[in-house]
């Protein structure tokens, strides 16, 4: 199952002005949707209000195809974990699953079912083997893929992802790539922001979706080959040069 997500109006105003003003836009279901954009355009801010995480003015809602309410998943753009902190990666993922002090969970008569799903779910991002280490010490890029894996554990409909790549390196970005497609292909509805016009144009090549751009307003939307042009690259993102597009 997969979710739809309309926007009718959509602003957002920290005080100093519109971050976010008018959006009227529609994400279809089943597809990757790339948001793109430059630094401070809204990007976030867009995510938080789909997620009901900051206020916002207009309407959002997701609409579903059969009568149950689905799923929303979120990798938020970064996490900062302590080196000191004593919390492994399997109990980081652990804590979304259990009711249970984690002290108390190895007594829990759901726990080995529970603990096979996390690390079932650390799998899949290629950190099973990095289980028994605190998430302090874990690199940025390695932290990532365990917020990706946390987002996955209860099997998200839509999933929304800020900059989920960032920090990885090449093995991370293969994997994270394999699994949006993986994904997609189950029906699933993915958001997520980019910077890298290369990997988006990758992404988009073998999974469906479009590019949305975003700067305050929604600038631009449609299939990438149509949106990541050289010339409208080159009026959004001034930092990039025509010749890396
Ligand atoms: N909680 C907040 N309170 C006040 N201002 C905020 C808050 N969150 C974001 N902003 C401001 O809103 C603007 C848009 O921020 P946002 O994080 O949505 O942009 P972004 O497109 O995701 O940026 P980036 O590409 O740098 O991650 C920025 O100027 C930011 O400083």
């Amino acid at each position: 199952m997969s979710g739809a997500i309309h926007l009718q109006h959509v602003g957002v105003d920290y005080g100093q002005g519109w971050v976010l003003e008018a959006i009227n836009h529609s994400f279809e279901p089943g597809q990757c949707h790339i948001i793109m954009g430059p630094n401070g355009g809204g990007k976030t801010s867009l995510f938080r209000s789909v997620l009901g995480l900051t206020p916002f003015v207009g309407d959002i809602s997701v609409q579903w195809p059969s009568g149950r309410v689905g799923r929303l998943g979120y990798v938020p753009q970064k996490a900062i974990f302590e080196q000191s902190l004593p919390l492994t990666v399997l109990d980081f993922v652990l804590l979304n699953l259990t009711k249970v002090p984690l002290f108390l969970a190895p007594l829990w008569p759901g726990f080995k079912q529970q603990r096979a799903q996390a690390l079932a779910s650390l799998t899949r991002v290629g950190m099973a083997q990095r289980a028994h280490l605190r998430m302090g010490q874990l690199s940025g890029g390695e932290q990532q893929r365990v917020l990706f894996a946390q987002a996955l554990l209860h099997h998200p409909d839509v999933l929304i992802l800020d900059e989920p790549t960032t920090g990885m390196d090449e093995a991370g970005v293969q994997y994270l790539e394999n699994l949006m497609h993986e994904l997609v292909a189950q029906g699933k509805t993915i958001l997520a922001v980019h910077h890298d016009i290369a990997a988006v144009r990758r992404i988009l090549a073998r999974t469906p979706g479009k590019v949305h751009i975003v700067n305050h307003h929604l600038v631009d939307s449609g299939p990438v080959e149509d949106v990541l042009t050289s010339a409208k690259i080159e009026t959004l993102f001034q930092h990039f040069s025509a010749r890396r597009a």
